[in-house]
């Protein structure tokens, strides 16, 4: 067993080999799992990817980063990101270290409950179809678990009958019954649509009508998860600014999200960009994440932020989250991709709940790094910092050179491609000059 201490300062300073060396000392984990981490022998094949997908020509490399620092419900975790972009893992190691000074995060979810629409329509007399649905709900609710070998007995499976009537549609009127089914470990994709494809017929026979649609709902918002920050003012004292100049900062950054859809828009991104990297590196479907975030964000009739952010009484900073979170450790590719295998473990996760409350708290502190930024010195400096490296990239820069190109780009804050071009160009001079 390792240290599971995750408050690892200065991971960033060590090179690649090192952190994975640090990473094994936090978990215990094998060296067979470190080279599916690194992206060696283990990563995911040619071979493999040909059985996941269709086409297959080859697989799509990305980055993965550890974010350190992460207290969760008095866990010390650390946390897997699949991303391209630069900053992300620096701002939620940031974040998460913050928290850790007011005790860390405190995450929760609901049941696992996620929805099967059936839909059905030529119903002449829908009031009497919806009663006689209900009348033969065990019935219903018995077809539908018959199509599962596991969950039921896991004590999952569908649980309950619900039906709404739309009056009109630009089709005409029609009937849409969901099925409520406890997903357990799994997403549940492809659990629900078998439910919902098993039971239509009989909903058929039952009402009269005909069914057409028999699909999830990724508006999953019977399966939320949940989580609670909170920030000393004192910890975020910084470069002069008082604590408390920041928590007002935060606070008004926030107020905007809350009530303009433009800025709210911008402020779910940086939510997600903590969520979606995690989904990446488990192998879980981030668009089904995406979809249903962004729907819950606009529920009111309102598109808002998917955090609230407020002081306490003695001047704290205090971050809330909640959103529809189906995630599995079963099922899709969790236990077909090698890495997102290992993702899981390093995680320690025993339950699909215990992974939506980790992509909670990392959004939540990916939100929290976003709103710091932004409300003291602008979100360049951070950001384009490391941004630097890729444009020196793209200018053609190697080796050496990426970091000598990047860091002259930061001195001169002349983070842009033409420069990266000029003082690569400048660089290759210099050594044939001399
Ligand atoms: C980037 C930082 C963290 C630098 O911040 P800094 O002040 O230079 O950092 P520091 O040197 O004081 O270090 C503080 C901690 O940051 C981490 N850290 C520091 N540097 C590194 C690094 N190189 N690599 C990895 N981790 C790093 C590390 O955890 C370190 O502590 P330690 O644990 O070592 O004791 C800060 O400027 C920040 O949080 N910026 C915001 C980043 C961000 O939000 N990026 C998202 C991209 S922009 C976007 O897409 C979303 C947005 C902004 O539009 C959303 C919105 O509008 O709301
Ligand atoms: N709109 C969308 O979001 C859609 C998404 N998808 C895709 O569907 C996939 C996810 O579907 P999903 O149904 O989760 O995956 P799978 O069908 O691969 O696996 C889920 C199944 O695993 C079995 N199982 C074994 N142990 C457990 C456990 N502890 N908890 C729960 N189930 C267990 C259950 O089957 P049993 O009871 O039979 O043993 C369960 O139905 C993703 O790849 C997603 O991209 C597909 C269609 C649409």
């Amino acid at each position: 067993m390792g240290t599971r201490n995750s408050r690892l300062g200065g991971f960033y300073q060590l090179n690649p080999f090192e952190r994975l060396q640090a990473v094994k000392a936090f978990d215990g984990l094998n060296d067979e799992d470190l080279r599916q981490l690194h992206g060696g022998n283990g990563a995911l094949t040619v071979e493999r990817a040909d059985k996941m997908i269709e086409n297959v020509v080859g697989t799509f490399n990305l980055p993965l980063g550890i974010a350190t620092n992460f207290q969760i419900n008095g866990r010390d975790v650390l946390i897997p990101m699949g991303v391209e972009e630069p900053s992300i893992v620096a701002g939620a190691s940031y974040a998460a270290r913050l928290v850790r000074e007011g005790g860390g995060f405190h995450a929760s979810t609901t049941e696992p409950l996620m929805i099967g629409q059936i839909q059905l329509v030529n119903i002449t007399d829908p009031q009497r179809a919806r009663f006689d649905i209900l009348a033969n709900r065990d019935e219903i609710l018995a077809m539908a678990n018959n199509q599962s070998n596991s969950l039921v007995s896991l004590g999952g499976g569908a649980k309950d009958v619900e039906v709404r009537i739309f009056e009109t549609s630009p089709m005409g009127p029609m009937m849409v019954v969901h099925l409520i089914i406890d997903c357990r470990d799994a997403m549940g994709a492809n659990a629900i649509n078998s439910m919902a494809e098993a039971v239509a017929p009989r909903l058929e026979a039952i009402s009269g009508g005909r069914a057409y649609l028999r699909i999830l709902s990724n508006l999953s918002d019977r399966r939320l998860a949940r989580a609670r920050a909170t920030v000393p003012a004192k910890a975020l004292e910084r470069d002069g600014i008082r604590g408390e100049d920041v928590v007002e900062g935060i606070l008004w950054a926030y107020s905007f999200a809350a009530v303009d859809p433009y800025r709210a828009t911008t402020h779910n991104k940086g939510i997600l960009n903590g969520i979606d990297p995690v989904l990446i590196a488990t192998g879980n479907d981030w668009r089904a994440i995406e979809a249903g975030a962004h729907a819950y964000a606009a529920r009111s009739g309102h598109y808002t932020s998917l955090t609230a952010w407020e002081r306490d009484a003695h001047g704290n900073l205090i971050g809330t989250i909640e959103m529809p979170l189906a995630v599995g450790i079963v099922g899709g590719a969790t236990k077909v991709h090698p890495a997102a295998q290992t993702s899981l473990k390093l995680l320690n996760v025993k339950s699909a709940s215990e992974l939506a409350e980790i992509c909670v708290c990392a959004g939540l502190a990916s939100n929290l790094a976003a709103m710091r930024a932004l409300a003291t010195e602008g979100i360049q400096r951070g950001h384009m910092g490391l941004h630097a490296r890729q444009i020196a990239m793209a200018a053609g820069a190697h080796g050496n050179e990426i970091d000598q190109v990047a860091q002259r780009m930061v001195a001169e804050k002349q983070i842009k491609p033409a420069r990266a071009e000029a003082l690569l160009a400048e660089l290759r001079i210099i050594p044939t000059q001399n």
